[in-house]
Formats: structure tokens, sequence, C-alpha cells
């Protein structure tokens, strides 16, 4: 008897390991690790992935298997194994670890059915249960006795296929295709016997006469201009027979995009693309920073980097940011790779998803563009793996399990021992740090591919146009350039930086913004009690009324909307025509993809939008770009706000003359001389890296230490403050002198529907034990966690602060 180790679906820190259940003699040789089966656990059945066959068990009375799921592992030796590392990396259980690597469609569905591929022969028992049907229940076959390993050879042979019904049922898109029943001469003889008052009848006939393969049914009605009803006629005469084709739902239709060629590759492009090419040669695992700005042509590297990938019968995965996953750079690969891609990103729905997935876990393609969750991707054999903009958050994921993107990247290149790239115009601190340290190898590409230089930038100071008498969000200089551009029949990309609005308070005279004197960084203002916070050490004090530095009374929170802007650029500007992209505009499906298309073709002047429009794309005709509001994100309560400012300043700026015509910006701030403004305006990176670094070091923040964030919630506020303040004291118990632990403080957000939250900070240098630590103190808690609706959430790479 063999047993299996399974882990359970079953979210609770006690079952966070794998039980042991005996594999009843039907499914022996069946199971085998990285398949879903279920289980009988106490009262109920529930799904499990088997990680493991071993000949005994050390228990002495094993349930057993009660079926299985998957008849070909759904997770591969090398994912089932970087789940395990996944979930102790993230401080998670391995179920949701293991969740996360499948598609949706995979995750709560058990249904599935068997569908006949093949026209051969297949063994009697399977003949007589498909019984002249192209698809069966798989309950069907459960029910009819059959061996299990006939069935497995079947599928392996690639005889019968086994899909997975999405909760919508529509998983497969499939085409009716109709074909003759009977060989050609006895068509004729058919058509001969055919009364000639059955008109359409012998017409579909002589048609199938002379094309006698099988066409789709919707194309054969219109071209022979026949009706539904004739075809079944001769389908029940038994003359032409139909079969359903497995299509799958191709978001993007392959055979309109054009196939592009290699193109001859710049000096430094050339430079860049030597050691990636030669680390891909020589199956070298090493990490890659491409540090190149907008419009160095990084894309173009990364498409001839996975040509020699391919060329070694290898896989390639690319994350682009969900933002950016625009049909532009879709295009892009696609235009190289044809249909050898699969695109996996949000906006696709689940079955379009699972299609996506179905073609990679088949090895129908060779190469996987998507975001985040695209790293999971089920290749076995990857040849390499790009991250682009790999300075962009929405590589974390907030939920559980709380994991990076480029650390699991890192992690699959060292499994496959293949490179790792990461690109950006603006790399994370801690990239570039370690790239300075030789722990990645550095590639700089630091001129654009049309040789032009990059676009000036010029910085408007918005406090000396309300000195002046504008008090409208829109400064002369800015206005007098819109206008210019119009003339020109040239366009304009406006960005309002939204995010942060009115949590910070600045005095509109001059620019002075509260700040926490322990943390430098911005107060968060608390409507409610009309106080101003820091949610890193909890210092508070009241709001003021006038401004503490120039005692202005004009100091106060701002909001401002995009429609706002697009009412009051009407009004300043009524010729202009004005696209606004927002989460508004672009909240149906396709949304995004028909504004930008739009815009691309010229019937808008001004493409007006929030941080979505500052990435990745690359329209002739722009000329000019302005933000509206440089500073806005600045004085978040995030100690990456100067880095996030830099990088969205670049980006977006980047937007401006990527082709023949020349770009222009204009900057508009309250605080111009801001480190982070000035130097984005100069494209001054370096400068920024070491600016930037040496507050990190005074402040004690990443990349100088790493963090761990734990945040207690519960409606009972005591509870939340006097759990939180244990977990302090156990923390303080158990770590080397030098780390820090901060809190108890109230989480930003300090209360979420009706919850209360409290957070600790622990900021720390070297402590190779600490996840087993934070581990065993929060089991501790595992009753309240249980019974009493506390939670408790750990983030061991914490991006969002909130
Ligand atoms: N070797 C080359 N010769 C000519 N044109 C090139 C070359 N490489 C790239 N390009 C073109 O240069 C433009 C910019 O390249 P690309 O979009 O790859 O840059 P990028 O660094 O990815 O930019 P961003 O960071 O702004 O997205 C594109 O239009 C691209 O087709
Ligand atoms: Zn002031
Ligand atoms: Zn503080």
């Amino acid at each position: 008897m063999s047993v299996a180790k399974v882990i359970v679906d079953v979210p609770a820190k006690q079952i966070n390991q794998t039980f042991d259940y005996s594999i009843p003699s039907k499914l022996e040789h069946v199971i085998t690790p990285g398949m879903r089966v279920t289980v009988p656990f106490g009262p109920r059945k529930v799904m499990g992935f088997v990680l493991q066959i071993v000949p005994e068990s050390s228990f002495a009375k094993l349930k057993s298997i009660t079926d299985v799921l998957d008849l070909t592992p759904v997770l591969t030796d090398e994912l089932l194994k970087l789940g395990q590392w996944l979930a102790e990396e993230t401080i998670s259980l391995y179920i949701t670890a293991y969740q996360v690597m499948l598609p949706q469609a995979l995750k709560s569905q058990y249904k599935k059915e068997l569908v006949r591929l093949t026209d051969g022969e297949l063994t009697p028992d399977l003949e007589s249960l498909f019984a002249g049907r192209d698809v069966v229940t798989y309950e069907e076959f459960t029910q009819s006795m059959i061996p299990y390993h006939q069935l497995l050879k079947a599928i392996h042979r690639g005889d019968i296929q086994v899909d997975y019904l999405v909760k919508s049922r529509i998983t497969k898109k499939t085409e009716t295709m109709i074909k003759p029943a009977i060989a050609n001469h006895l068509l004729e003889e058919a058509y001969l016997d055919m009364p000639k008052q059955a008109k359409k009848q012998r017409e579909l006939l002589t048609y199938f006469i002379q094309n006698p393969e099988a066409i789709k049914k919707k194309q054969l009605m219109s071209k022979v201009n026949t009706s539904a009803s004739t075809v079944k006629t001769l389908l029940q005469k038994g003359l032409l027979t139909s079969n359903k084709l497995e299509v799958y739902r191709n978001p993007y239709n392959d055979n309109a995009i054009q196939r592009t060629a290699s193109l001859p590759l710049t000096i430094q492009q050339e430079q860049a693309i030597i050691p990636i090419k030669q680390a891909i040669a020589e199956k070298i695992h090493d990490v890659f920073l491409l540090h190149g700005v907008t419009g160095s042509g990084k894309t173009e590297i990364y498409l001839q980097a996975i040509e020699d990938v391919i060329k070694e019968g290898k896989e390639a995965i690319v994350l682009v940011p969900e933002i950016s996953l625009t049909p532009q750079m879709v295009h892009r690969f696609k235009g190289r790779f044809g249909s050898d891609v699969a695109v996996m990103h949000s906006a696709l729905s689940s079955g379009e998803k699972y299609d996506e997935w179905r073609k990679i876990y088949r090895k129908e393609v060779k190469v996987v563009v998507g975001a985040r969750s695209a790293i999971f991707a089920p290749f076995e054999n990857l040849g390499i793996i790009i991250i682009d903009e790999e300075h962009e958050t929405s590589y974390k994921q907030e939920d559980q399990p709380r994991y990076h993107a480029r650390d699991v990247a890192i992690e699959r290149g060292k499994n496959h021992q293949c490179p790792v790239i990461l690109g950006s115009a603006t790399p994370t601190l801690e990239s570039y740090a370690r790239a300075n340290k030789d722990v990645y190898k550095l590639a700089t590409l630091s001129k654009r591919t049309n040789e032009k230089d990059m676009p000036e930038v010029e910085i408007v100071d918005m406090r000396n146009e309300l000195h002046q008498g504008n008090r409208t969000m829109f400064s002369r200089k800015l206005k007098e350039k819109i206008e210019a551009c119009l003339q020109k029949k040239e366009q304009v990309v406006l960005m309002l930086n939204r995010r942060g609005y009115s949590t910070f308070v600045m005095c509109r005279d001059c620019g002075h913004v509260k700040e926490c004197p322990h943390c430098d960084i911005a107060l968060t203002y608390h409507k409610n009690s009309n106080r101003l916070k820091c949610h890193y050490c909890s210092y508070e004090e009241p709001m003021p009324t006038v401004c503490p530095e120039c005692s202005s009374d004009l100091i106060r929170y701002f909001g401002t909307g995009t429609q706002r802007v697009e009412e009051a650029l009407t009004q300043l500007i009524p010729e202009a025509s004005i696209i606004r992209m927002d989460v508004d505009t672009t909240r149906r499906k396709g949304a995004h993809e028909k504004l930008l298309n739009k815009f691309g073709r010229g019937e808008a002047d001004i493409l007006l939008g929030t941080q979505m429009i500052a990435k990745g794309l690359d329209f002739e005709n722009v000329t000019l770009v302005g933000v509206l509001t440089a500073d806005s994100m600045l004085h978040l309560p995030d100690f990456r706000s100067s880095e996030k400012t830099f990088q969205l300043l670049t980006q977006v700026s980047g937007r401006a003359g990527r082709h023949e015509l020349p770009g222009e910006v204009i900057v508009q701030t309250y605080t111009p001389d801001h480190y982070s403004i000035e130097l984005a305006s100069t494209y001054n990176f370096t400068d920024f890296y070491l600016k930037e670094m040496a507050m990190r070091k005074t402040f004690h923040y990443p990349p100088y230490v790493f963090l761990a964030l734990i945040t207690v919630s519960h409606p009972n506020q005591v509870k939340v403050v006097q759990t939180t303040q244990k977990i302090v004291q156990s923390l303080l118990a158990s770590v080397k002198e030098d780390t820090i632990i901060l809190g108890p403080t109230p989480s930003p957000m300090a209360r979420i529907k009706d919850r209360y939250r409290y957070q600790c900070m622990v900021k720390y240098k070297n402590e190779p034990n600490l996840r087993n630590i934070i581990r065993n103190i929060v089991n501790q808690f595992d009753d309240d966690i249980q019974k009493d609706d506390l939670l408790i959430a750990v983030d061991m790479q914490p991006y969002q602060m909130m």
C-alpha cells in the first residue's frame, strides 16, 4: 500500500502540515505528486494537494483518498517546492501558497469532463463510455468502473483530454464542425437518389462532394446560403456528421498582428545584451539590472534575449505591470513571437485566463507575458525571467501570501539555472544598491534609440502663480504651451497625480508641509478628530489654523478629481478635445484600450489622466507632457514617497518626444526645490540615488534594514492594543539588540469596517530566525484567531504602510 502526503484545503494554523492518506488500489499508480485529490477531513470532504508518495506511514490507521481531481499534476515538482519556500518566506499557510499558483478556474471548481480528441480507436471500455459522443462528464467515468490507468494512458497519448468546468459554464468555447459522414462516392449516390424538389439539400450535398473537408457550421451556412434546418436534415439522414472543435477564447487577434523582425541593436544595447546571452547559453543563474532611460530600447533587448531562449528549446516569463499591459505591449511580443505567446492579466475573464494557463501547461506556447501572478506559469524548462518596470509596487501582492514577484522570480531563476532581468528607467533603491554591490549585474542604457535628447523639463512654481493672482490649477506657462501644441496639431498628455490627495496638509502660500518631528514623514490629517498624526510613531498634534512657517491662513488639505480638472480645462481652452482616463472612465472591460486607441488615432488633443497614463505609452505625436501637481505624493506617510515621486515624474516625462518630434515637459509644483522633483527634471538618477540612500541610512529604512510589518485587528480596541503590546514584548525578548521594534501604533487606516487596527514594525539587519520567531508568536494567538475573530497579518516585505 502506498501513502500520499496531502496538504488539505483547511485554512488554519494547526492544519498547516501534510496529512497521510492511504491510496486505494484503484488509484494506485494513478496518483502522483502535484495532483489535487479529495479526501475526508473530519465530517467533510475537502480538496488537497498531493506533495509526496511514500511507501508507508507512521500512523496506524489512515483514511483513504476519495478521488483524484486531476489526472495529470497541475503543479510541477518545481512549483511544489516553490510553494513550500513561498509559504515559509511569507509566513503563510501552505494551502494558500499552492492556491495562488493556479488560475481561478482551478481553485474552487472540481467539476470536469473528458473530451475525445482522436478519431482512432480507444480501448473497448472507453469506446463504450463515450458511446459515440465527443464529451462525457467525469462522473460517468468514475461510475463506469473502468480502471484509471486505461484513461491515463489515453490522456498521455493525447487521445483524451480532461477539462475543468469554470463556474460560468463557458470553459471551452467550441465551434460546430460539419463534414460528410460517408465516403465521397456514397455521397454522390445519395445525391442521385434525392428527389429533385429537395433543392436546398442537393445544393448542400453538392458542396460536400466538391469540398469533403470539415467546415465550421457558421461558415458553411453563409457559403452555401443554406439554413440550419437543412443541415440538420442531412445530419439526421446520416449523410453528414458534426462534432465540436475546441477553440481557445483568444482576446487578441493574432493574425491581425503584423510580425516583426529583430532590429539591429545600438552599441549600448549590444553591450547590455552580451552578458545576458552568455548566461542563457551557459545556463547560469544571474540577476541583471537593466537600467535604461525611457525609450532606450529595453524591450528590444528582452525580445532578442527571448529569441535565444526559444532557440535553446526553453521558455520565457515576462512580467509587466498590469496597467502597462496595454495592447501596445502585447503587440510587441506577439509581433515577434506570434502565437507562441500567452497573455495573462486581470482584465481577462476567468475562462480566458484558464485558456491561457492551459496553453502554458500543455506547452503550446513558449512565452508568457503577464501581470504579477504569471510568475507562477507552469513552465518546466525556463530559460529567462524578465521583470519590466521592476520598481512597480504592483509586483507585491497585498493579500496572503504577501509575496513580491521579484523574489519569486529570483527563486525560480535559481531552480532553473537561468538569468533574471530586472528592467527600469528608475530602479528601486533596493535593486540599485544590490547592483552597486555586484549582487546583481548592472547594464546601463543612457541614450534613447532615436539618438534624441530626453525631453526638456521645466519646473513651474505654483506658489508664484498664486501670488500673481492665478488661482486656477493651470500655470500660465502650461496654458501657453498647450495652446502652442494644439496649433501645431500635436498632442498633449496631462497627468494629475492624485494619489495621496487630501491626506496631507500643506500651506498654499509657502508650500510648507507638516511632518513628524521624529520620523521625517508627512503627518496624516484625520478628519473626524481634526488632528495630524504620524502613523509610524503615534506622534500627533492638532490641525493648525495658520501656517507655522509663514502664518498664512491658506494652510489646508487638497481635493481635486480628474473630472474637475477636465471641467476647468474646458473653460480655459474651449477648443481642446480631451480624453479623460481615470478609474471612472476605465472601469468597463476594454475601455482602457478603446480610449488609448482613440488618442492614438488623433481623435483628441489632450489625454488627461491619473498615474495610469504615465507608463509604457508610445505615441508619435505627443510632444508635451504636463504634470499638474508633482508633489501630491511626496508627503504621503510612506518612506518611499520621494522615490515614488521621482519614478513617476521620470516615467511620465518619458512619454514625450519618443519619435521624430522633440518633446517637452512642464512640471507644476508647490515644492520646486525638493530633491526628487529637481533631480527628476534633469533625469539625474545617480544623484537621486545617493541623496535618497543617505536619507534611508539616517532614518533606518530599506535598503539599510529589512522591514516586517505586523498588523492586528479586532472590533474591540482594547483587545487590539493588548494583543499588539504582547507581540511587541515577545519580539523584544527574542530579537537581537540592534533590531528596532516600533509599536504598538495605530495603523494609518486605524479602523476599517468597524475593526480597529494596530501595528508593529520590525527593522532588522540580520535575523535569520525572524520568520520562525514571528510564526511562533502569532501561533500563540491561534485560539483567539479561530474563535474570537482576531486577525494578525504579517508582511515580510511591506510596501503599503496603510
Ligand atoms: N536597435 C534599435 N534600432 C531602432 N529602433 C529601436 C531599436 N531598439 C528599440 N527601438 C525603438 O525605440 C523605441 C523605444 O524602445 P522601447 O520601447 O523598447 O524602449 P524602452 O526602454 O522599453 O522604453 P520605456 O521604458 O519608455 O517603455 C521603440 O519605438 C522601439 O521600436
Ligand atoms: Zn506657509
Ligand atoms: Zn513619527
